[in-house]
């Protein structure tokens, strides 16, 4: 399809100014390959459809950012964490330059990596909203998982199931090697937080979302209620005066459509359900940022194309491609 943007975005200067930064880190879990994701979305055409098709005058510095210099050779478990230095010294660098571009009125695309990388990007929109428009953000987070556990609730010690916890100060820790550079303006509010798609969930987390009275539309929901429906309802929860990063974790849909990922849970979104979720939220103007994350290219090969394909494709909706 080929459309000068039709966005009308509310909090951005320009409709059509797009920062991106490609993440090749896979630190945050075990499995490698997910550090290979930006290439094959880049490879597949997504940064050519978004200049060509969708018009947008992109600010991309060419490379896919392995971050090698900065990760310690030296990283033990930490309050039970694998590889808590690394992750903490990537996100932070990857914080600084999302800051830069949406502190610079810039959309901000982020491509992926691991979901720990959200830390980075989160944490870089938030405080440069507060200090551009000194608003707090809403933070969508589409996923099969609440990826909110502390260092302690998790049972996996992989950081890409914490992002949330350090974001919004849920997990706390005061060595700046190891996120003590998180301070109040990275961090978003359990009210602006509003998760889509969860349907497999740590006992910890459970208790976490009960107690917070987080707002989350599980699998169950969507079957309940439809997609369209659900859609209301969490944008209305966020309302229409909140700028909105959203984070989407690729795993949310079904494996059937995206098998290539590393923690795949059945019963997922459909290819079209994952699209609409990110059509509605273009459709709001809201829309300051968004990471895709979660495609790993070397697990499932057969599959690796179409999950590749699947993420390009919510990309795209949710930068308007298919709003008329
Ligand atoms: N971003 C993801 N795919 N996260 C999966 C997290 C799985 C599990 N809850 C854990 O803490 O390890
Ligand atoms: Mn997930
Ligand atoms: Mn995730």
């Amino acid at each position: 399809m080929t459309s000068a943007p039709t966005l009308q975005p509310k909090f951005l200067p320009t409709s059509n100014e797009l920062g991106v930064v490609a993440v090749g880190f896979s630190g945050g879990q075990c499995k490698p390959g997910v550090d290979a994701a930006p290439m094959a979305l880049i490879e597949a055409g997504l940064i050519d459809q978004l200049k060509n098709d969708l018009e947008f005058k992109i600010a991309y510095d060419n490379q896919v950012h392995q971050y090698s210099e900065i990760q310690p050779a030296d990283d033990p478990d930490f309050r039970g964490m694998k590889k808590p230095k690394a992750v903490s010294a990537v996100t932070r660098k990857l914080c600084d330059q999302v800051y830069e571009h949406s502190r610079a009125g810039k959309f901000v695309l982020t491509l992926g990596g691991d979901h720990s990388i959200a830390i980075g990007t989160v944490a870089g929109t938030a405080k440069a909203t507060k200090e551009r428009l000194g608003r707090d953000i809403a933070l969508i987070w589409v996923d099969a998982h609440a990826d909110i556990n502390t260092p302690e609730t998790s049972e996996s010690g992989n950081i890409h199931g914490m992002p949330v916890a350090f974001l919004t100060g849920l997990a706390k820790e005061k060595k700046e090697d190891v996120f003590g550079w998180i301070k109040e303006e990275h961090m978003i509010s359990l009210k602006k937080l509003v998760y889509i798609g969860l349907r497999d969930i740590d006992r910890g987390e459970k208790q976490i979302l009960r107690a917070h009275g987080v707002r989350a539309f599980s699998m169950h929901d969507i079957d309940r209620h439809g997609i369209g429906k659900v859609m209301d309802m969490a944008l209305g929860w966020i309302g229409t005066d909140t700028p909105i990063h959203l984070s989407f974790d690729v795993d949310a849909l079904d494996p059937q459509w995206a098998p290539s990922t590393g923690t795949p849970v059945r019963g997922g979104l459909t290819l079209r359900e994952g699209d609409f979720i990110a059509e509605c939220v273009a459709e709001t103007g809201s829309l300051i940022a968004l990471d895709l994350v979660e495609v790993n290219p070397s697990l499932e090969t057969e599959g690796a194309q179409e999950t590749v394909r699947a993420g390009c494709s919510i990309v795209r909706c949710a930068l308007g491609d298919t709003l008329l």
